[in-house]
This record gives structure tokens, C-alpha cells and sequence, in this order.
């Protein structure tokens, strides 16, 4: 590790939070070869992990704390499958910036898995789907997002000086979302026998939160092209990008964002009332955090499933 970083060295920001990992991981669990970002509610997955060893953020240096329901925090190491078993470090509890991270410390983490060698980087995230399609449970194998400037001010995590030398100033996207990752998803969800319908691929929309949208919101993203939305995982996905990282986001839809057809009118209502008539309003649904939970863990199983035999058969070199 110190060939990655001198922990003497105060301009290295992530010198000593591998200085503190080295000493506390065993050498085994030391150099993952895949790492996991767990959105809300999904910090179960864990449990698809063996020999876990859990460092909480506070003994990290450039972690915050995760403020979300749902979310851990604290960084996780251990071993998918069988024999040997594949390394794993899974970040239990992400940053948002609605929380008031800086971008930056948004993807501190991802950049800190890159410095510990890993490769492919896998993001599970609660989204709300757009796409009427898509039902609450189906999960989506995004392949490709819109940051929508003055929906999320367009926080790049790149803005600013290059990080390092072998970084390229301008971060290609059309590849981000790894086509290989992708197919290895698929062939995943048949191996397990799931359903058709249970994986999907779509556009992934960022929006800043931590408001959820209102249907004049749901009807842009929808009509700009995006699947579902969401209030994190792009940040991640650029900085492990600029990274070199492989990507692959897998986002479990929720709930579904209402883009009412028509809009209520209180107009008529109040002219009927008027005349004495009643119109029928149906309740409008109204999404909520908690209802985001409980699909995630509904569908802990599932996606602890597919994420380990994604990570089973990601070829190693
Ligand atoms: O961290 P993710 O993107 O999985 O969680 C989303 C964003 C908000 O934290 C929350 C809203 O319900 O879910
Ligand atoms: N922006 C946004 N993020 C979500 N995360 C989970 N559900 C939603 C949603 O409906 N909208």
C-alpha cells in the first residue's frame, strides 16, 4: 500500500485512511477486487459477504456520516462465494449532497476504492421509476443517465484540478455503464431463474433531492428519455469513471413517480360544488422515504443474489 500513498504526506488525502486500513485488515481481504456502493435500504447486502470485517467511518479519514435512513455508516470487507472467495468491500451508506457533503467527499469513497486496487465498482440504488413500464420491485441495469443542469445545479465531481496525472481532463460517458458488467447481470438473473421482468435496462435521471419530484418534474425526465430517478449514483459513476473503474448500476425501482395524465381541477371542483354536483377525486398518491425502505428490503434477497453472481463471475487477471 505504501506504493499507492505516503501517509507523511499532508496533500495526500487518502494517505492515511490506507494507512489505517492496512493496519486493521487482514491481508487477505486487503486488495478487493470488486467494490459495491449500497443505496437506500440495500446495506443488507452484506450479508452476502463471509469474514467481514466492518471499519466504521469515524476511524476514516474523508468519510462523513451517512445521515439517511436506511443508511449505514461504516465500510465493510469480506469474500463472495465459494473456495477462496472473491474480496468485496462494500460501502455501507453513501453521500448525498443534499445532506450536505461537498461533491467531492460524495465520491471520496469510490476514488479511496480505487486506491485499494479495486476494478469494478457495482451500485445498487433506490429509484423512483418514470417509465410506466417499469413496476415497483423490477430492478434496472442502467446504461446511461442524465444530470439535468439546474435540477442538480450539475454538481460535477470533477469540477476543479485534474486529481491525478493519469487522469484525463475530459471523462468520456457513452461507455460508463460497463456493457460487459451488463451482460454479466443478465446471464446472472437467468442462472437464478428470475423472472423475465425482474431486470431490466433503462436511462437513470439525477436529480439533487432531497425533495421527491413534483409531476411537472416526473413529465421532463420522462419526456427527456430517463427511466427512473434518483437523488445519487451519477457523482459515483463520473469519479469511477475518471477513475478507470468498470461500472455497473443496478437500480431497484421503489416506487413509481405520478405523472398524472391531467391535472386536478380545483376550478371544476369548486363550479361543481357550486351547482350542487360532486366529482369523484381519487387520493393522490404521495411517495415517502419509508415506503423506498421497505421495497429495499423486500427485495434484499433478490439483489444480494444477483450481486454475488455478478461478482462470481467477473473474470479476474
Ligand atoms: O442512496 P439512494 O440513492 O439509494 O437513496 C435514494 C435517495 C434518497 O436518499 C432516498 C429517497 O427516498 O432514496
Ligand atoms: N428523486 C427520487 N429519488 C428516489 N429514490 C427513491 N425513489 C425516488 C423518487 O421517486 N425520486
Amino acid at each position: 500500500m505504501s506504493s499507492l500513498s505516503d501517509p507523511s504526506d499532508p496533500a495526500d488525502p487518502f494517505a492515511s485512511t490506507l494507512d489505517v486500513l492496512a493496519r486493521i485488515l487482514p491481508p487477505h481481504l486487503l486488495k478487493p477486487h470488486v467494490a459495491i456502493v449500497c443505496g437506500s435500504g440495500l446495506s443488507t447486502l452484506v450479508a452476502s459477504m463471509r469474514d467481514v470485517v466492518e471499519v466504521p467511518y469515524s476511524a476514516l479519514q474523508g468519510f462523513g456520516k451517512s445521515t439517511v435512513a436506511g443508511h449505514k455508516s461504516a465500510l465493510a470487507f469480506g469474500l463472495v462465494g465459494e473456495g477462496a472467495g472473491v474480496p468485496v468491500v462494500m460501502q455501507l451508506g453513501r453521500f448525498h449532497a443534499f445532506e450536505g457533503h461537498p461533491i467531492k467527499s460524495v465520491v471520496y469513497p469510490v476514488r479511496l476504492m480505487a486506491k485499494l486496487g479495486v476494478r469494478n465498482l457495482i451500485i445498487a440504488s433506490a429509484t423512483g421509476a418514470l417509465n410506466p413500464n417499469l413496476a415497483v420491485g423490477t430492478i434496472v441495469a442502467i446504461h446511461d443517465h442524465l444530470a439535468v443542469p439546474n435540477m442538480t445545479g450539475w454538481l460535477n465531481p470533477l469540477f476543479g484540478p485534474v486529481t491525478s496525472p493519469d487522469h484525463p481532463r475530459f471523462v468520456p460517458l457513452s461507455d460508463a455503464y460497463s456493457p460487459g458488467l451488463r451482460r454479466l447481470a443478465f446471464r446472472a438473473a437467468h442462472a437464478l431463474g428470475l423472472p423475465d421482468d425482474a431486470l431490466e435496462e433503462g436511462t437513470y435521471a439525477w436529480v439533487s433531492g432531497p425533495t421527491y419530484e413534483t409531476p411537472a418534474e416526473g413529465r421532463f425526465l420522462r419526456a427527456a428519455g430517463a427511466d427512473v430517478v434518483g437523488m445519487s449514483t451519477v457523482p459515483e459513476v463520473v469519479a469511477a469513471r475518471e477513475e478507470g473503474l468498470e461500472v455497473l448500476v443496478l437500480a431497484l425501482v421503489t416506487n413509481a413517480v405520478v405523472i398524472p395524465e391531467q391535472y386536478r381541477s380545483i376550478k371544476d371542483e369548486v363550479k361543481a360544488e357550486l351547482e350542487g354536483r360532486k366529482i369523484e377525486v381519487p387520493p393522490e398518491p404521495v411517495v415517502n422515504h419509508e415506503e423506498v425502505l421497505t421495497v429495499g428490503r423486500l427485495k434484499a434477497q433478490v439483489m444480494k443474489d444477483l450481486v454475488a453472481r455478478v461478482i462470481e463471475t467477473i473474470p479476474r487477471d
